[in-house]
């Protein structure tokens, strides 16, 4: 990429959260994360250049030296930190204003500082040679929030220990309009994914998960897509039949990359409670479903990133109180505690070489404020599967009702979260309590007779992914 010959034509909108906005290049397999701000503060919040780019390079850092050694060299993709022309942003950002979604449009691009991060294309495969493959790459990306609940003492709540924070807080989102309905996802201990958060196919998303559209519709006309992909190209199958086939061996691959492992006879068992009460899985079906995951598979990485957070945010608020008297009678040790990082390997030794019982200790409540922002980063993240054809149209194929599938597992959005919102993530956390239980308690048996998903469920709403022992 020649930083002084950009030129906003090459790139285009690709998506954006609620931090960032990502453009990709139109030849190259590159995207462009750009910082975005809040529309009312935006003259007075925007960062200087310098700024800026400490702020990105404090991520590349994060992700290199902190998330990669605990989530696995593989999967992570730390990127560049680059200062771009100014002339260039601003013309981006008027280009890629009409393809934003409203429900972002609260915040602007960054046009200010001229700093992003240049990442590679996960939505892409790097070139492969067993792939004479025409068809763009089919790209799946899934949020695996929190997948465990807590078994801290410290938990003074006991609906915290029966029900996730994730089914939880979805109540409370719904009351407060961010979100439309509840969905049936659950990703407590394992048991179930919902399925098909995004799908992307050559750079176009086909489908995502919007909580007020026609689920069954969407999924018909998602199969339509993938037809191609997954059933050979003379089948006769055709309607309800083919859509269930497709999905079904959509739902293999995809399992198959959550999890692949170096060595697939490990498995890992699950910690601590492993089933939420409030997942709208039929509770047979959770008994009866394995709580274990392949040693080093994707999901098994971030699970136990997550469950870093051990003391829980309630356990955790009286240690952060502990560091804020420190720093109050001590400021200068913000920086060698590095609070605010720099996110080195020395930043990462503090999380691993912390005591694993409370010795009173400074050393000791910083440890478990650096493990409980890396658990953050961990509830919050997405995977990325990426997922092409080959083999197919080579002639080699035996089974040609089976096409095989390369792919590519990528973990993205591994911000560092700020030591500075752990007051508002303890208040927060009373508020999506009390709310769940003011609003949901009198009807909790109904929640324990619902009809079982498995797989493609035609009766059912959704599409879930249940992983039985094998
Ligand atoms: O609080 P949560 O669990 O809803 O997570 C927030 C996410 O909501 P989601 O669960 O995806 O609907 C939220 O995602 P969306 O805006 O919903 O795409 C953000 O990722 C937010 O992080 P940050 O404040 O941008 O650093 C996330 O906030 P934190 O991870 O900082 O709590
Ligand atoms: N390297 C990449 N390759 C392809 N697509 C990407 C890449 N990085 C991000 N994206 C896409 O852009 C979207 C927004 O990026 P990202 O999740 O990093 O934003 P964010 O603002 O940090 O999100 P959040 O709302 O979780 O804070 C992602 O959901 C993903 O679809």
């Amino acid at each position: 990429m020649e930083l002084d010959k950009m030129d906003e034509n090459d790139w285009k909108y690709h998506g954006e959260g609620n931090k960032s906005l990502v453009v990709s290049n139109v030849q190259h397999a590159r995207v462009l994360r750009l910082l975005k701000y809040s529309t009312e503060d935006a003259e007075n919040s925007h960062k200087t250049t310098e700024q800026a780019f400490r702020h990105i390079q404090n991520i590349v850092d994060y992700s290199q030296n902190v998330m990669k050694p605990l989530l696995g060299e593989k999967f992570i993709h730390n990127g560049e930190a680059v200062k771009l022309p100014l002339d260039f942003v601003r013309q981006l950002s008027l280009k890629v204003q009409q393809e934003r979604p409203e429900s972002r449009c609260d915040k602007v691009m960054d046009t200010f500082s001229g700093c992003a991060l240049c990442l590679p294309n996960l939505t892409q495969l790097s070139s492969c040679c067993c792939c004479r493959e025409h068809r763009p790459p089919l790209c799946i990306e899934i949020k695996p929030k929190c997948g465990f609940l807590p078994s801290s003492r410290h938990v003074t709540k006991e609906i915290k220990n029966q029900v996730c924070r994730f089914c939880m807080h979805q109540h409370f989102k719904l009351a407060h309009g961010k979100w439309k309905r509840l969905s049936r996802y659950c990703l407590i201990t394992q048991t179930a994914v919902s399925l098909l958060s995004v799908s992307i196919q050559g750079g176009e998303c086909i489908y995502s998960c919007k909580d007020d559209a026609d689920v069954l519709q969407d999924l018909d006309e998602l199969a339509q897509h993938l037809r191609p992909y997954f059933l050979p190209s003379g089948s006769l199958m055709n309607g309800h039949q083919s859509s269930k086939v497709v999905l079904n061996e959509l739902i293999q691959v995809i399992v198959s990359a959550l999890l692949s492992s170096w060595d697939p006879r490990k498995t890992h068992l699950s910690e601590g409670r492993v089933r939420c009460e409030a997942s709208l899985l039929h509770r047979d079906l959770l008994r009866n479903t394995n709580h274990c995951l392949p040693k080093d598979c994707v999901l098994d990485k971030i699970l136990g990133t997550q469950m870093l957070d051990n003391l829980d945010i309630e356990g955790l608020n009286p240690l952060f109180k502990r560091v804020e008297q420190h720093l109050q009678d001590f400021p200068k040790e913000r920086s060698s505690l590095q609070i605010d990082g720099p996110y080195t390997h020395s930043f990462l030794e503090k999380i691993q070489k912390c005591p694993t019982e409370d010795d009173g200790s400074i050393e000791y409540a910083v440890g478990k404020v650096h493990q409980y922002r890396v658990a953050m980063t961990a509830k919050d993240c997405s995977i990325m599967i990426t997922i092409a054809t080959c083999g197919e149209e080579d002639g080699l194929e035996i089974q040609p009702s089976k096409p095989r599938f390369t792919y590519s597992v990528s973990i993205l959005d591994l911000d560092p979260k700020p030591y500075e919102s752990i007051p508002h993530q303890s208040r927060l956390d009373s508020k999506i309590v009390n709310h769940y239980l003011r609003s949901t308690l009198p009807n909790n048996q109904e929640l324990t007779n619902q009809s079982v998903f498995l797989g493609w469920d035609r009766e059912g709403e959704d599409c879930t992914l249940v992983f039985h022992p094998v």
